[in-house]
């Protein structure tokens, strides 16, 4: 075996090896060992919160415009590197590379649009009740924000959790997932030769059990955003809720594209390949339901299914795959024991199996699968699957359609084809979700608009867009009286 790149962590400054352990990163597209990463004690998250810590006075200091005009650096090195850091990114996650391409720009868009809140980061002034009395609110740093993050988008959701983290002052002690530290090591690579002051972003990679739960229970971590599955959110929220600390999430999705009598037929295929199969279905948008009005079922099924059959299935590095691996052997054997459910459940139209034969044999691959005539109530159409695999629900009417897309338990993004502009705006305000795209699919949000969902989904807050903002600031309300008299509100002077 050749050399291969050692991922460590970052800790004031300073890249450091945690000897302890070690971990093996795979290029899901062959199996083949591409990195090693270290794992890091929980001493050595105390360490980079201590850095944290220490740091942050100094940054809260920093005139935001200042730390903004830095934030503009890092995005034009982004931009600069976008290549080498797709070409990381689909070797250590499997996208295809176009994605992987396309997910380093939303990390760039988000360094430029988070530079200009360097400038704006916008409080309200208002009419005092009083006379000669000024009123007005401004946004202050939360303190530390502890950042866990994902695999399925290892710079995108980094970013628009980083880049609102620092623009307002906050610093920060990051643990990125296992699968891929590659994305990390690259990200905080830039960030350091931009000069980013020591302390202000710590990178501790290591398993979520230590080195995640060590950020979540440290007293001086005042924050903690996390995005990934429902039942990791809910342990966070459970520890970091006893100890008052702030925390964010954005967890799991059951989206669903709803097909109507009127719509185009070719537009939604093209709309529910991208969102059902783009990145394996390995996306908190991905749709995994189909709700079709019956009066078209035959026509979208027939079309759907000659078009999933023509999907490019293979390694992501080549530029013709249309579909990826998957993560890995647990994501597989997960994806493919829903299917077999699935199976009872409804009518398999294609796929249905892991591909492992000839050029498959190394990695994680699996058939892009339909499953039709399934209920709203089956557990293929309630839960989860986080693989490429779509269950298809006929209904009767729009009202029907609703009721279907809003009985999950997940609230994340929902969809709709029709060319009847009343049946946009019903589902524009019926549907439960906090994403609604028309005659679009459910996934391809935009970084300055606000992401996350209802339910299950989340707990109200938001990553990007200026509601990202809100996480990591907390408003502070000035008065300032400049009567030279004492002045009291709340006072009633009618009488
Ligand atoms: N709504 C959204 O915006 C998004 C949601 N997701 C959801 O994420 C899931 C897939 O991601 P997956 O990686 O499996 O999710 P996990 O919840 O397993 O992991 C997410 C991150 O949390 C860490 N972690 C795991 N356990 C703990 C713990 N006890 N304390 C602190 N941190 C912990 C993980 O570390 P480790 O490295 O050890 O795994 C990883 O860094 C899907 O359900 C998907 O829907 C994904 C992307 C976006
Ligand atoms: O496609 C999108 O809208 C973003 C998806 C995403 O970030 C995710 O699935 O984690």
């Amino acid at each position: 075996m050749g050399k291969i790149p050692l991922y460590r962590n970052y800790v004031d400054g300073r890249w450091q090896e945690d000897a302890n352990r070690r971990e093996k990163v795979i290029n899901p597209a062959n199996a083949k060992v591409i990195a090693e990463a270290v794992i890091s004690s929980p001493q050595i998250v105390h360490e980079a919160v201590d850095a944290a810590k220490r740091a942050q006075p100094a940054w809260k200091a920093v005139p935001a415009p200042e730390r903004g005009e830095l934030l503009f650096e890092i995005a034009q090195k982004l931009k600069e590197k976008k290549e080498e850091l797709a070409q990381v990114l689909t070797a250590e996650n499997g996208k295809p590379i176009q994605e992987a391409r396309g997910e380093v720009q939303e990390a760039i868009d988000m360094g430029f649009y988070m530079a200009g809140e360097g400038r704006r980061l916008f409080g309200q002034t208002v009419p005092a009740e009083l006379p000669n009395k000024h009123a007005m609110s401004v946004r202050s740093p939360v303190g530390v924000a502890g950042l866990i993050t994902p695999w399925n988008f290892p710079i995108a959701i980094a970013s628009w959790k980083m880049f609102p983290a620092i623009v307002s002052g906050n610093t920060v002690v990051w643990k990125p997932a296992l699968e891929t530290p590659g994305m990390a090591d690259q990200f905080v690579k830039i960030l350091d030769e931009c000069g980013l002051p020591h302390g202000v972003v710590n990178l501790v990679n290591g398993t979520g059990e230590e080195a995640g739960n060590a950020i979540v229970e440290h007293d001086e971590v005042d924050i903690v955003s996390f995005t990934g599955s429902t039942a990791t959110g809910r342990a966070i929220a459970s520890k970091a809720g006893g100890m008052l600390k702030k925390v964010s999430l954005e967890m799991g999705g059951k989206n669903a594209i709803t097909v109507m009598d009127s719509a185009d037929i070719n537009l939604a295929v093209d709309g529910i390949l991208w969102s059902g199969f783009g990145t394996s279905g390995q996306r908190c948008t991905a749709a995994s339901r189909i709700i079709v009005h019956r009066a078209v079922k035959q026509e979208l099924e027939e079309a759907l299914v000659a078009k999933t059959r023509e999907l490019a299935v293979g390694d992501g590095a080549d530029e013709n795959t249309d579909v990826g691996p998957v993560i890995g052997e647990t994501a597989l054997t997960s994806i493919h024991d829903y299917v077999k459910i699935g199976r009872q459940e409804g009518e398999l139209l294609c796929g249905g199996q892991i591909l492992n034969e000839g050029k498959y044999k190394k990695g994680y691959y699996y058939e892009p699968t339909i499953i039709t005539n399934v209920h709203p109530s089956a557990r293929i159409a309630q839960e989860e699957i986080f693989g490429p695999v779509l269950a298809i629900i006929p209904v009767n009417s729009l009202s029907e359609a609703i009721q279907v897309n809003n009985d999950s338990a997940y609230g994340l993004s929902s969809s709709i084809f029709t060319n009847n502009t009343n049946e946009v705006f019903r589902a524009m305000h019926e549907m439960d979700t906090g994403i609604v795209y028309v005659n679009a699919g459910t996934t391809g949000a935009e970084i300055h608009l606000p992401f996350g969902g209802t339910k299950k989904t989340g707990n109200g807050h938001r990553d990007s867009g200026t509601a990202s903002l809100d996480v990591f600031t907390e408003w502070k309300s000035v008065y300032v009286d400049y009567s030279g008299t004492l002045q009291r509100a709340q006072i009633d002077n009618n009488e």
